[in-house]
């Protein structure tokens, strides 16, 4: 420290803490990526299979990734909206010579319906599994839990049937097949280089970060697949040889058929809290959800307020920068200090307004 004293004026008692200081801002800028832009999603040449493919988000997701040069497997049930999709995203392939496109109908809600459709999947791609799965089926039935005139129990096994099992069933199915012995990736051929990692995403919400009321039948459903994304993430670690990545995207209201089906049962209150985030469109979301997988984020969001609350609720979670991730993780919850009274109290307000929740008003 003396040379920097002599040569700068600068006492060793600053300089120790600034350069501590230099270090770690130097190490956040890096981690943030402003130094190095390598892509951790290359999608060009791969074969990317997609549940939920054919409305929405997901579709929007297929367009984007056949125009990056990916070969693509659309899943969902309707036929006739899979005939459309494919012809939608079979006219966004960048070298559509180099690329192909098909698709399987199936209900991710079935028991064991994700064997079969790897097995379909593996036969259309000359008996090679896909390189990336990512999971976008899903739906939300919004409602009051405690309405008797709700059936709220059966609505939220459809919506574990749909958004966990269709997305679990899948991970376990694609899994098997990646991480059997005699599928041992070839080496790259260069030494101390790893074979390029496959990709399981699952889609999310930002209500799995921060729960509000009236999802009550969804969120779980949601939360539940952290939970095994994190599960799975570490498992991982024991097939050093298969390289696998996982990654969870946290999307806000999404502009897509499937918001227009859910608001016609939503709760008043419920769309007055959800307004404080803004609704994107599907192709917004699937481009910025790209950008995080292209960034190697572990767990994606696709806003500012969306990132707030994915440091908020860590815990053991992979972080995608600690040092970014902890900072504000620590700032988060001065917020919430203010953010969960306010909410609170626009609820009980909403209540003090319009009277008990069960109480149908007579009409004026
Ligand atoms: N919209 C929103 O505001 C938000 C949505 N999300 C999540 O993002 C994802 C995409 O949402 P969004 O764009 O609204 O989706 P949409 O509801 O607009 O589209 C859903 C897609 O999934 C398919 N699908 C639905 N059920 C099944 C099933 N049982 N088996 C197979 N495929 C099925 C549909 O096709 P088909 O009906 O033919 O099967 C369709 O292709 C979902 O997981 C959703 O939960 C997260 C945050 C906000
Ligand atoms: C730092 C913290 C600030 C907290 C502010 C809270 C605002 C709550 C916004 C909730 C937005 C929900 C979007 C997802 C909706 C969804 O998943 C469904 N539409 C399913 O289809």
């Amino acid at each position: 420290m003396d040379i920097i004293e002599q040569r700068l004026g600068v006492p060793p008692h600053i300089a120790g803490p600034a350069a501590t200081f230099a270090f770690f801002a130097f190490f956040l800028i890096k981690k943030m990526g402003l130094f190095t832009n390598t892509n951790h999603f290359p999608v060009e040449g791969k074969t990317i299979l997609i549940t939920g493919a054919s409305e929405g988000m997901g579709l929007a997701a297929a367009i984007l990734l056949a125009k990056k040069g990916a070969s693509l497997i659309l899943v969902s049930r309707n036929v006739g909206r899979l005939e459309e999709a494919l012809v939608k995203v079979t006219a966004a392939a960048r070298s559509p010579s180099k690329q192909r496109f098909t698709y399987i109908s199936a209900d991710v809600s079935e028991p064991n319906y994700a064997d079969s459709v790897i097995a379909q999947a593996i036969a259309w791609n000359a008996g090679a599994a896909p390189d990336i799965v990512w999971c976008i089926a899903g739906l939300s039935s919004p409602m009051l839990w405690a309405d008797p005139t709700n059936d709220s129990i059966a609505a939220t096994r459809r919506n574990m049937d749909v958004n966990f099992f269709g997305s679990a069933e899948m991970s376990r199915a694609i899994l098997k097949e990646w991480l059997a012995p005699e599928n041992k990736p070839k080496d790259t051929g260069v030494i101390g280089q790893k074979p390029e990692p496959k990709h399981i995403v699952f889609t999310a919400s930002m209500l799995a970060l921060f729960a509000i009321v009236g999802y009550g039948p969804y969120t779980p459903s949601k939360w539940a697949l952290r939970g095994l994304a994190d599960t799975l993430n570490m498992e991982l670690r024991m097939y050093p040889d298969h390289p696998v990545k996982i990654h969870v995207v946290y999307p806000g209201t999404i502009t897509s058929p499937g918001l227009e089906r859910e608001n016609k049962t939503k709760p008043q209150i419920t769309l007055e809290l959800e307004k404080e985030e803004p609704a994107e469109s599907p192709e917004t979301v699937a481009e910025r959800a790209v950008k995080g997988l292209e960034k190697g984020q572990y767990n994606v969001t696709v806003s500012t307020l969306g990132d707030l609350m994915r440091c908020g609720i860590l815990g053991g979670s992979e972080r995608n920068n600690w040092v970014w991730d902890t900072v504000v993780g620590w700032v988060v919850p001065v917020i919430y200090f203010f953010v969960i009274r306010i909410m609170n109290a626009q609820v009980a307000g909403w209540a003090r307004v319009n009277g008990h929740p069960h109480v149908k008003k007579a009409a004026a």
